[in-house]
């Protein structure tokens, strides 16, 4: 049985939380639940057609209805990177186990966001790349039990390094 009981990795698109995230419920015997694939089951769209068809205020809300109904036990949950903006997704996944930031530095997000177009932001369409991350930051360092700064690291390597900072029931 895992010493784990849920593990959530939070942090801006393209940080790694969906690739770094399968890698750590294998190392640490969890399912790998990813939110945006939950939110996307739930509206039968993708993320970028939610964006499209509505706006980011209606994802941000579908993505908490979906955190707070999903079944979160025993799971390493990889959200989506406007899950801080809902106090209560963050207190039932703070409640649930450690939360993890996923830090990286702002160049190396806009490159693999840049490369990715269609991933889908759900913030006013506004606001910069920059000005998301300077809004964000705060809030993901507010929830945080632990900030991983990912670096040059590879998902292997962020995955080893975060189970390594974990304390075992
Ligand atoms: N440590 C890393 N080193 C190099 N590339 C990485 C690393 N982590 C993630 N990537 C790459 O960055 C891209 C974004 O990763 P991923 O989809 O896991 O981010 P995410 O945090 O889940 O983003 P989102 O919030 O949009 O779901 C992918 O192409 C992935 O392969
Ligand atoms: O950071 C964001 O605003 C988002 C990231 C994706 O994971 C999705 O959750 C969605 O496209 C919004
Ligand atoms: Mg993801």
């Amino acid at each position: 049985m895992s010493p784990f009981n849920t593990i959530s990795l939070v942090g801006m698109p393209g940080t790694g939380k969906s690739t770094v995230g399968i890698l750590l419920a294998k190392l640490t015997g969890l399912r790998f639940v990813d939110t945006d694939l939950d939110i996307q089951v739930r509206e039968e769209a993708t993320l970028q057609e939610i964006l499209e068809q509505h706006d980011y205020r209606y994802l941000r809300q579908v993505e908490e209805d979906v955190l707070l109904n999903l079944r979160l036990d025993h799971a390493l949950v990889s959200t989506g990177g406007s899950v801080v903006y809902s106090a209560p997704s963050m207190a039932r996944l703070k409640s649930l186990g450690p939360v993890i930031y996923l830090k990286t530095e702002l160049a190396t997000l806009e490159e693999r966001v840049a490369a990715a177009p269609l991933r889908g932001i759900a913030s006013d369409g506004e606001q910069s790349f920059a000005q998301v991350y300077a809004e964000r930051t705060p809030l993901y360092e507010r929830y945080a039990d632990y900030i991983l700064v990912t670096g040059d690291n590879t998902p292997q390597q962020v995955a080893t390094a975060a189970l390594q900072l974990l304390p075992r029931n």
